[in-house]
């Protein structure tokens, strides 16, 4: 009978066969469910440390963020993350990372997610700082770069900076020769008052009281905004305003609302007053684009308030602060200070003032003005940007949503790409100026950011820190008072200051001392 089963080589046979099947069948299988997996294998979010449930690990950062991150940078690296309550934030450091993100994947960085108390004193985001990315903020982008900051614009506003930056000089002089001033102080007041002259042009009457309630205003916004919010990190607890930071932010913006209010009426009521016309400022700018814009750049009142607020809030600390680091370097190293004087005494003379058509014959001051910025960049983690779609940096998962700081501090530190980089060396930006600007082009120095949202005042910034630090040293020689010690360590806040502030001493430098009544 014919049998498979009886026959025994026949049965080997088989058992041969249903083995090379089983093999084939099981191997195949195998591969279909690697192959599942591997499609399925989750791409890992960054390394990072552990935090403590729920609050994640915000109970470990400090009162000085940026150097804590850059600690937990030399532990994981130039990319991790940390969760802050229920965010999820990632911090990066390194150059080609952040490559990745400003200008590989700059359209899904773009977004923001703004802190409640800047959401409130924003009139809901309607500035350009804390707008959403989108066709909005690109109006007013539009309108603030391209009309406001042009440089027919900036010229045309010129002689009102100026005025401002001789009341500085002619005050100090009369005032303060021979005391110790608060440099930080007097650089505040000065770019304060020009940022009101410019917003208010004709209608602005010497130090008015729009500019000093709104310094007032401005200095209790920035303290507000950098306190860390339980509202901003447990999104569901907003409503209940544990700390009452919303609260105050509410009353800021009320006081701010008032102010702005009232310079608005005074400049629509200046409007047909005649001689006002050359002495045009922002807001005649802005408020004829309310009356007369197209459908591009059409404005409302709030929108015009919101983009003020720009100015004040985003344009006067940062300049300020910068102007303050860069004195406190320059006399920290006597030797490039002295450079510069040589500098001024050629390119300006001893018997005029600087001019803005001095700045760019300043190469010394240019390259201090640049090294100060490497090593204190105000804005030291941005403004932090948001990821607006699930994406990857550095072979990592970013959820939608991460909210993601560049620390450029520790970027502009980074030993790989700067030599002897915490020495104050101003000679590595004369060699080659145009190796680093402050337009984002080299992603090695980025004090003003880089990609779409960079720094959005940055024409004017860029002119006034220079025009102010000019004028400060060309005046004066400054002396630290007798037994004080500068030091340069910083402090942490929306703006990272001088932990000590300078104070120094100013004497004339000037020849002609009529120059100074
Ligand atoms: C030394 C002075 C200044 C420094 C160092 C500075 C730096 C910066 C930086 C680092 C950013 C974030 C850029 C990014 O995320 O890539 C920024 C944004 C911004 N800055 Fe400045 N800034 C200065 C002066 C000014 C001035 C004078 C104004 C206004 C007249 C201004 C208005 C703004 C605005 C509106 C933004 C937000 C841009 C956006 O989100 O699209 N800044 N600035």
């Amino acid at each position: 009978m014919w049998s498979w089963w009886s026959d025994a080589s026949n049965k080997n046979e088989i058992s041969m066969v249903l083995l090379a099947i089983s093999v084939i069948v099981f191997a195949l299988t195998w591969f279909v469910c690697i192959s599942r997996n591997l499609g399925k294998v989750k791409v890992p979010l960054p390394p990072g440390p552990r935090g403590l449930p729920l609050v994640g690990y915000l109970p470990f950062l400090g009162n000085n963020l940026h150097h804590e991150f850059t600690k937990l940078d030399q532990i994981y690296g130039p990319i991790y993350k940390l969760w802050l309550g229920s965010k999820l934030c990632v911090v990066i450091s390194s150059s080609t990372l952040m490559k990745e993100v400003v200008r590989d994947q700059d359209k899904i960085f773009c977004h923001r997610d703004p802190p409640v108390a800047a959401l409130i004193t924003t009139y809901g985001g309607l500035d350009i700082a804390f707008s959403t990315y989108g066709p909005y903020w690109k109006k007013m982008r539009k309108i603030f770069v391209r009309e406001m900051l042009s440089n027919a614009s900036l010229d045309a506003c010129y002689a009102l900076r100026r005025e401002e930056v001789k009341k500085t000089i002619r005050q100090v002089y009369k005032k303060s020769i021979g005391m110790a001033i608060d440099i930080g102080e007097l650089a505040y007041s000065t770019v304060n008052n020009a940022a009101m002259s410019m917003i208010l042009g004709g209608t602005n009457q010497g130090e008015t009281n729009a500019g000093t309630e709104f310094r007032k205003v401005v200095a209790k916004q920035m303290e507000n905004l950098a306190k860390p919010n339980v509202s901003d990190i447990f999104p569901v607890l907003a409503w209940f305003d544990i700390q009452g930071i919303g609260r105050q932010a509410k009353e800021i913006s009320r006081s701010a609302d008032k102010v702005l209010n009232s310079a608005i009426e005074a400049a629509v009521a200046a409007k047909g007053v005649e001689g006002n016309e050359q002495q045009k400022g922002f807001l005649q700018f802005l408020l004829e684009l309310r009356e007369h814009g197209d459908s591009d750049s059409k404005i409302t009142t709030t929108q015009i308030k919101a983009l003020l607020l720009d100015i004040v809030v985003g344009g006067t600390d940062t300049i300020a602060t910068t102007v303050e680091w860069v004195m406190a370097k320059l006399m920290q190293h006597p030797k490039v200070m002295e450079k510069v004087h040589e500098e001024l005494t050629e390119v300006v003379g001893l018997s005029n003032f600087v001019e803005e058509f001095h700045l760019p014959k300043l190469h010394n001051l240019n390259a201090a003005v640049k090294e100060t910025l490497r090593l204190h960049p105000v804005l030291t983690l941005l403004v932090p940007r948001c990821s607006g779609i699930s994406c990857s940096v550095g072979g990592y998962t970013i959820p939608k949503g991460t909210i993601v700081y560049l620390n450029v501090q520790a970027l502009h530190k980074d030993p790989d790409l700067w030599g002897n980089p915490l020495e104050f060396q101003p000679e590595r930006f004369l060699n080659d100026p145009n190796l680093f600007d402050y337009h984002g082009n080299n992603l090695q120095y980025l004090p003003f950011g880089a990609g779409r949202r960079i720094c959005t005042g940055l024409p004017l910034a860029e002119k006034m820190l220079m025009h102010v630090v000019a004028s400060l040293l060309h005046c004066f020689k400054w002396e630290l008072p007798p037994g004080e010690v500068l030091d340069c360590s910083d402090k942490f806040g929306i703006v990272i200051k001088k932990k000590n502030p300078l104070v120094a001493i100013p004497t004339p430098r000037l020849s002609m001392l009529e120059l100074y009544e």
